[in-house]
């Protein structure tokens, strides 16, 4: 399998979304077929974790200076996505118990940038543990989370030792937990056996990004449309009025109506199963979409409804447009679950023809 190659518009240079592109050569592919397939999706849904989890079945591993930026950036994850989270909370009358406002005040003036090699700073180790813990922290993360604390905290936390080891590398699991806010398109081309390429083209999600879709639209052959299922109980972080099940569902009646991807198949990826699957136990649907007349706590039923509701959202659009619904649920941050799905969405895209996009 050659090189892929990488190529970023209309995004500021930023230390982190540059990462995609860091270590990929530009070659200039000739006489070949390019197959464009858009992931498109509100902001957190896991169309770049998606698009890492592509580089890794393409068998491109992270490169020594990704590595190192991920590094960093998880730093950056756990101690800002603690604070800031931390902070919305305080904004909905909810704070940390008084024993820990201390520990609070100095992960809040920690510094959040790592330099190159520089190990975890080791006294901020238990704090962010202690922190983490704190019973009130905990109730409103499990409880609704309005104040949208990061949800890969959950997974860092359940790594601390080894994050703050000073010898600590990340690994692929680490890095597919790594959050940073897309910008820009990102086009990254990736060669297949037969004369295709594979062009798949990540997006930023959030609000004031979802103008920018509109210029990768042209000759794309699907889109691949994300969802948090997870995010049935949360609000965005960009609009906290805004429940992220009820934005997903009208963005997906917009892209669905979108006539410049009339001639794409769209597949909706319901994702973040595995939260989903842990949320349900706590968080009762009926709580948020009270019309949900399925048991509590039961995740076979709970997809079922968000899947029926996407559904019935596009029946009369693909109806007129003599297009087909298709849905698949995903666990992004898992390869083998995400290897298994890309190939059924390859027969999905190309029924009828020996394009493989998708190594399975
Ligand atoms: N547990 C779990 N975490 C996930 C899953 N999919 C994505 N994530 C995490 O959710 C966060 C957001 O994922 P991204 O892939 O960066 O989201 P995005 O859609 O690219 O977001 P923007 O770039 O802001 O539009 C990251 O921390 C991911 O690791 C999943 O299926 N399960
Ligand atoms: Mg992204």
């Amino acid at each position: 399998m050659g090189a892929c190659t990488s190529k970023i518009t209309g995004r500021p240079a930023g230390k982190y979304n540059e990462m995609p592109a860091q270590s990929e050569k530009s070659t200039k592919s000739t006489d070949r077929l390019p197959v464009k397939i858009l992931l498109l999706g509100a902001s957190g849904s896991g169309k770049t974790t998606i698009f890492k989890q592509m580089r890794l079945v393409h068998h491109m591993p992270f490169s020594r200076q990704e590595i190192e930026s991920y590094r960093q950036l998880i730093y950056l994850n756990v101690t800002d996505g603690l604070q800031s989270g931390i902070s919305r909370m305080n904004t909905t009358g909810f704070f940390v118990s008084e024993e820990n406002r201390e520990l609070l005040r100095v992960v809040e003036n920690c510094d959040r940038d790592l330099k190159d090699d520089q190990p975890f700073p080791s006294e901020y180790h238990h704090f962010i543990e202690w922190l983490w813990r704190d019973p009130n922290v905990q109730a409103v993360y499990r409880n609704g989370n309005e104040a949208g604390i990061p949800e890969n905290l959950s997974y860092y936390s359940q790594n601390l030792d080894r994050l703050f080891d000073p010898h600590f590398q990340p690994n692929n699991q680490d890095i597919l937990h790594a959050h940073v806010l897309s910008t820009g398109i990102t086009e990254t081309t990736f060669p297949l056996q037969t004369r295709h390429d594979l062009v798949l083209v990540d997006v930023g999600g959030s609000k004031s990004e979802r103008r920018k879709w509109r210029y990768c639209a042209e000759g794309a052959s699907a889109v691949l449309f994300v969802v948090n299922l997870a995010g049935y109980n949360q609000f965005m972080r960009e609009d906290e009025d805004t429940n992220q099940m009820e934005d997903a569902l009208a963005l997906w009646e917009k892209t669905c109506r979108d006539p410049s991807l009339a001639n794409t198949v769209l597949i909706l990826l319901l994702n973040k199963c595995d939260l989903f699957e842990e949320k349900i136990a706590y968080a009762d649907i009926k709580n948020f979409f009270p019309d949900y007349k399925g048991p509590s706590g039961d995740p076979e039923a709970g997809r079922k409804y968000f899947r029926n509701k996407f559904r019935d959202i596009s029946r009369e659009i693909f109806a007129a447009q003599k297009r087909n619904f298709h849905c698949h649920y995903t666990t992004a941050t898992n390869t083998m679950n995400i290897r298994l799905v890309m190939a059924s969405v390859q027969g999905t895209i190309f029924p009828s023809t020996t394009v493989t996009c998708f190594r399975s």
